[in-house]
C-alpha cells in the first residue's frame, strides 16, 4: 500500500482568542494556524496544522515562513511522488529543505491522515497503538493578573474540566511572579497541581533563587527556566534541585534528547509535533528520552483541533509521567473543524475513525482564512 500526492494546499486561519494569553516574549489575541489539505491520486485527503506562538517571538518559523516553505519547496518536491508510508516522506523532506520541522510536521501529519483513511485505521494504530483513549489535559492561567487568574482555576476546578494548571512567568520582575505563583497555588489548594513555564527569562542566577523559592512553595515542575541554548546550566539546576525540570524550547529533536540525557540532565521532556518535525519524529524523541530513564510530557504549541488530535495520536502511544497540555482548541473562540474535542475530568478523548478522526468544516476554514 502506498500513496501518491497530487496536490497540496495550504490557508493562514487567524483566530481570536477567548482572552488574551499572557507569555514571557508575547501576550497572543489571536492564533494563526497554517491549514494544509493533501490530496493524492488513490482518492484520499489528509489535513494537518502547523502553529506557532506570538509570529516569530517563539521561535524561528512564523505561520507566514510556514506557507512559504510548504508553497515553495516542499510541496513542488512532493507533489507527483508516492510514499509506502512516513519513513520514505521524512526522508525526501529533509534531503531537500534544513530545519523547517513546523512546516514538516503539518505534511508529516497530513500524509498520516490521508494513509489512515486509506487504510480505514486511526493514526494511533499506524504510530504503534494507543494504550489509552482519554489523556490527562492541563489547563494554563495566563491572563496577565493574578486575581483573574486564581478566579478562572477555581471556576474550571468547581466546573471539573481542569485539575492540573500550569502558570506562564518570566515576563515580571523575579520576585513579583514568584508571588504570583505561590498566591495562585495557596488559592487553588494543597491538592491542585500547579506547575510554572518561564519560557527561557531567567539567567541562571535568577533560576537559582527562583527555584529555591518555587520549591519552598509547593510547586511541582518547572518549564525552560533558562535559555535554550544554556543545557550546561539546564543539567546543573536538575540535579541541584528537587522541584523536577520539564526541558521545552532546549530540547526538539532527538538529537536534543540525546545530548542533555547524556549530559546527565534528570526531569521531563515537553513534546511536541511541531519541534520534532511531525508525530513519527516526535515518537523518537520519545523513545530516546524512555532509553535515558527521562519522564514524558504531551506538549502544545496551542494548536487548534487538527494539531493537538494529530499530537495526541502520538501521545496515546505513550506513558506520559507529567500528562499532557493538549487544550489549544480551548483557548480559541472558534475552530474549522465540524467534530470538537470532548474535555471533561481532567481528560480530553482522542477521537475515533480512520485518520486523525477529524471533519473540517470547509466553510469555516474559508470564513477565517486570510485573504
Ligand atoms: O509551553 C509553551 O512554551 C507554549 C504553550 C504551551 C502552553 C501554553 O500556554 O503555551
Ligand atoms: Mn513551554
Amino acid at each position: 500500500m502506498s500513496l501518491t500526492i497530487e496536490s497540496i494546499t495550504c490557508w493562514l486561519v487567524d483566530i481570536p482568542t477567548i482572552r488574551p494569553h499572557k507569555l514571557s516574549m508575547a501576550t497572543m489575541g489571536c492564533q494563526t494556524l497554517t491549514i494544509v489539505r493533501m490530496e493524492c491520486v488513490q482518492g484520499v485527503v489528509g489535513w494537518g496544522e502547523a502553529t506557532t506562538i506570538g509570529g516569530l517571538s517563539y521561535g524561528a518559523e512564523s505561520p507566514e515562513g510556514i506557507r512559504s516553505a510548504i508553497e515553495t519547496y516542499l510541496a513542488p518536491l512532493l507533489c507527483g511522488q508516492t510514499f509506502s508510508g512516513v519513513a520514505s516522506l521524512a526522508q525526501m523532506m529533509n534531503a531537500s529543505v534544513k530545519g523547517n520541522t513546523f512546516a514538516k510536521s503539518a505534511l508529516e501529519t497530513a500524509f498520516l491522515d490521508a494513509l489512515g483513511k486509506q487504510l480505514n485505521v486511526p493514526v494511533s494504530t499506524l504510530l504503534g497503538g494507543a494504550l489509552t483513549q482519554r489523556l490527562p489535559v492541563l489547563w494554563t492561567l495566563a491572563s496577565g493578573d493574578t486575581n483573574k487568574d486564581i478566579d478562572e482555576g477555581k471556576r474550571l476546578l468547581a466546573e471539573g474540566r481542569h485539575n492540573t494548571f500550569k502558570l506562564k512567568i518570566g515576563a515580571g520582575e523575579l520576585h513579583s511572579d514568584i508571588r504570583h505563583a505561590l498566591a495562585i497555588k495557596a488559592a487553588l489548594g494543597d491538592g491542585v497541581s500547579v506547575r510554572v513555564d518561564v519560557n527561557q527569562a531567567w539567567d541562571l542566577p535568577s533560576a537559582i533563587k527562583g527555584m529555591a523559592l518555587l520549591q519552598e512553595g509547593g510547586i511541582d515542575l518547572v518549564e525552560q527556566p533558562i535559555p535554550l541554548w544554556d543545557t550546561r546550566g539546564l543539567i546543573a539546576l536538575s540535579q541541584r534541585f528537587t522541584l523536577p525540570i520539564l526541558a521545552d524550547e532546549a530540547v526538539a529533536t532527538l538529537h536534543d534528547g540525546y545530548g542533555l540525557a547524556n549530559g546527565g540532565f534528570t526531569g521531563a521532556y515537553a513534546l511536541k509535533i511541531a519541534k520534532a518535525g511531525g508525530p513519527v519524529q516526535a515518537l523518537k524523541l520519545a523513545h530516546v528520552a524512555q532509553a535515558a530513564g527521562v519522564a514524558l510530557y504531551g506538549g502544545t504549541m496551542l494548536e487548534g483541533t487538527l494539531g493537538t488530535v494529530a499530537s495526541l495520536h502520538a501521545w496515546s502511544t505513550l506513558k506520559m509521567q507529567w500528562g499532557t497540555e493538549m487544550f489549544g482548541p480551548l483557548l480559541l473562540k472558534d475552530d474549522i473543524v465540524a467534530n470538537p474535542l470532548v474535555f471533561s475530568d481532567g481528560q480530553v478523548t482522542l477521537p475515533q475513525g480512520p485518520g486523525l478522526g477529524v471533519e473540517i468544516d470547509e466553510d469555516k476554514l474559508r470564513y477565517y482564512a486570510r485573504k
